[in-house]
């Protein structure tokens, strides 16, 4: 039976690979003398990297344990009100000295963090922060104090400026000050939100070729692809697979095989030989023949106990996904313990197998770079050629967040698990930006969850008659919680380095950043927004952009951002097509530039024809105009389920402003209804403070300019990812962790 629930209605699929059979380069970056087994190696690198990571997450675990019991010796079911304030202001700012100077943002708390500017006078602890803070003009709470700038007007100043450039002028200036943050209690994160990230942790690759990654994007990059197609093929044909043949098990057990308890072995080889000869009456079960069939489309016939690779390895169990590449199986591998395995049985095409060259080589930079799997990424742990599908062998995984999501009765994450999927994935994105790599399809499908261990609430009947039948079934009516939200990064079949060939449309169309669709060149920014979108479907329960089509995509997008696509990127797209620079999608002209004002550069939609009729149909404008808005009222709709009708986030307003319009509203309906004991939703204000900043945090990664769009790093170290929340997600992880 597959374990991939497909009960979502909607059809998601990468770009079109055609493009892909050109690509794949070198893989400079390897070590060329050395096998990525080696890596399995014990260096005296690794061992300290091990120890560094398990003190980090004990001491991450124990932070967490220790903020909860502070948290529950007031009151078990609500977090406490705080005697202090979260961010510094001016009455809270303690003066150290007056010598300006660059300030680094970097998680306080981490213990690994040489390079912080942290003032550690004292063992600090995860609900303790002292911290210097760069001021931030753009960003409105965190102002200067006694600095010569007057605060109201700093703060107009910066409203006017956030309303009207985004976060683009986002410049971080030092304060004339040094100030040492006020001692603040924040509400529990979890240790995965907490994760640090330092790129001295692996050794960045293609030092000896000088060609470190920048992992933005420049002007020039949007109208001239960057990536040689003739690395790529250098690349590729630097691979070496080792060719499987496929004797029998039986005829042949290799050495490693027959170091296997041999009752285990043979129960389970007898069974699948049982199945098989079962399963096929009309062949014959010749003990040295492979059961292994592949269909006229190079496809490999799945059936349940077939058995593969050298000396009958691998028994196939079940069907863990298909797409466009090939297969992907659960087995059982004869060779290690713990035996299970899953293996992407690329389709035998020339076109697939040349791609798969290329996921190769990007899965070995990754296990070169990371042989414990530290950064969320899938690993390799083999590669051979199987009757010319190539095969690889990974670590088998739960179900993507996408099949979770649909199997569960309300498909939305608590806060604090969005929090720490987006640290892991931003942080494993920010590990490949710095390998330059690219992952390029990022979307719920392609992260897995490590442990899908939960727990199962009921959900009351209402809720539960309000689900889709799909839904009520999958679900039985409950929702469940994962207990630990440990992801992987897996598929990169599409994934590209940065200096080979890159295909003019990349990603699922849910995902695709607006650079692809503009037909303007891309690069590492576009992962960013394909994050952007999966946590914002992480928090609404459903996809952001539901859409097929790239007007639609358009509008869609310039209705999130609350603005219009930027005039110089459409100027670019004009002057990239007139000129024909680089390749761009085969449809551009027709579904994207003919849509757009040549005079002023805006996109003309709803669309309409000569006559000046509307002929954008009702459903497209339900679903750009009633079914999407502006993000923060988008999101904060969806909060509202949570926290009520006062809920209300406005991007526009400086958080303190917009915390205090919320206060005042639920002072008033709590005069209104003290009477009637009407059970409105509490909301502290450390709980909004939370989502203002995620919002903040999304508003910068759906930038729709790529070069002026925020990088993991700095994504890494915004502010959001310094606060906590109290809610199921964080219980269910205490109640479990014993
Ligand atoms: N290591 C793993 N453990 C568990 N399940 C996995 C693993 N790798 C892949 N899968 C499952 O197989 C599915 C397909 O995998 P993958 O995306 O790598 O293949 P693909 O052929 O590139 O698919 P697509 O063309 O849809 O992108 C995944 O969505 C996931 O459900």
């Amino acid at each position: 039976m597959s374990q991939n629930i497909q009960i979502g209605t909607r059809k998601r699929s990468r770009a079109n690979m055609n493009n892909s059979s050109t690509t794949t380069g070198p893989s400079g970056n390897t070590s060329s003398n050395k096998t990525f087994l080696d890596n399995f190696e014990e260096s005296r690198t690794n061992r300290l990297l091990d120890e560094m990571f398990a003190r980090q997450n004990s001491f991450l675990t124990d932070n967490l344990r220790n903020s909860l019991d502070l948290n529950q010796t007031d009151n078990p079911l609500r977090p406490r009100q705080h005697q202090h304030q979260l961010f510094l202001d001016n009455e809270n700012a303690i003066e150290l000295d007056d010598e300006p100077r660059i300030i680094n943002t970097t998680i306080s708390n981490n213990n690994n963090n040489h390079n912080s500017s942290r003032v550690d006078e004292e063992a600090d602890d995860d609900i303790i922060f002292i911290k210097e803070q760069p001021i931030q003009f753009s960003s409105p709470l965190i102002l200067p104090s006694s600095s010569s700038i007057n605060t109201d007007n700093a703060a107009t100043r910066n409203n006017a400026g956030s309303a009207a450039t985004a976060t683009s002028n986002s410049t971080y200036i030092t304060t004339p000050k040094k100030f040492k943050k006020q001692r603040t209690i924040s509400l529990p994160q979890l240790p995965l939100s907490k994760l640090s990230y330092q790129s001295s942790y692996f050794g960045v690759p293609d030092q000896s070729n000088a060609i470190v990654p920048r992992v933005t994007q420049t002007e020039n990059e949007l109208l001239h692809l960057t990536g040689s197609c003739a690395k790529t093929l250098e690349g590729n044909k630097s691979v070496n697979l080792t060719i499987a043949h496929s004797t029998s098990p039986f005829y042949n057990p290799p050495a490693h095989v027959t170091s296997l308890p041999q009752s285990s072995l043979k129960r389970q080889i007898g069974s699948s030989l049982r199945k098989f000869k079962s399963n096929s009456s009309s062949e014959s079960a010749s003990s040295n023949k492979s059961n292994f069939k592949t269909d006229k489309d190079g496809h490999y016939v799945y059936q349940e106990n077939d058995i593969f690779g050298s000396g009958g390895r691998f028994i196939v169990k079940d069907l863990l996904g298909q797409g466009t590449f090939g297969k992907v199986l659960k087995c059982i591998d004869n060779k290690y313990e713990p035996n299970y395995v899953a293996v992407k049985v690329i389709r035998a095409v020339d076109r697939y197998r040349e791609a798969a060259k290329t996921e190769l080589r990007i899965l070995q930079t990754i296990m070169n770079n990371d042989p414990k799997g530290q950064f969320q990424c899938l690993l390799l742990r083999e590669c051979f050629d199987y009757k010319n599908h190539i095969c690889l062998v990974t670590d088998l995984y739960g179900r993507s967040i996408y099949d979770f999501m649909c199997s569960n009765g309300i498909a939305r994450f608590p806060g604090s698990h969005v929090q720490a999927i987006a640290r892991q994935l931003i942080r494993s994105v920010c590990f490949l930006h710095d390998l330059g790599i690219i992952h390029t399809d990022l979307k719920p499908e392609n992260i897995l969850i490590c442990d899908e261990t939960h727990i199962a609430q009921n959900l009351p009947l209402k809720t539960v008659q309000s689900l889709s039948k799909r839904r009520r079934e999958a679900s039985k009516g409950k929702r469940k919680i994962l207990k630990t939200p440990e992801i992987k990064i897996i598929d990169f079949g599409s994934a590209i380095f940065h200096y080979e060939y890159h295909p003019p449309v990349i990603s699922t169309r849910h995902y695709r950043a607006p650079e692809i669709v503009l037909g303007l060149g891309w690069s590492f920014p576009c992962d960013i927004w394909s994050i952007a979108c999966v946590l914002v479907e992480l928090v609404i329960g459903e996809s952001l952009y539901p859409i097929h089509e790239n007007l639609e995509h358009m509008a869609m997008m310039q209705r999130i951002n609350g603005s219009p696509f930027p005039t110089d990127i459409i100027d670019k797209m004009f002057y990239k097509s007139k000129h024909k620079l680089g390749n761009s999608p085969s449809d551009l002209n027709s579904t994207v530039i003919k849509h757009f004002d040549r005079k002023t550069l805006s996109l003309q939609w709803p669309e309409k024809n000569k006559r000046g009729d509307t002929i954008t149909t009702e459903k497209s404008m339900k679903r750009v105009l009633q079914s999407c808005d502006r993000l923060d009222i988008y999101i904060s709709k969806v909060l509202k389920q949570d926290y009520g009708d006062s809920f209300s986030i406005n991007w526009n307003l400086p958080p303190e402003k917009n915390w205090s319009l919320i206060s005042s509203k639920l002072l008033w309906k709590r005069q209104i209804h003290s009477s009637s004991n009407s059970a409105t939703n509490e909301l502290d204000k450390e709980t909004f403070l939370f989502w203002y900043w995620f919002i903040d945090l999304l508003r910068k990664m759906f930038e729709f300019d790529p070069t002026k769009r925020i990088t993991a790093k700095d994504a890494l170290d915004h502010e959001w990812f310094n606060l906590g929340i109290l809610d199921d997600g964080i219980t269910t992880y205490n109640n479990t962790q014993g």
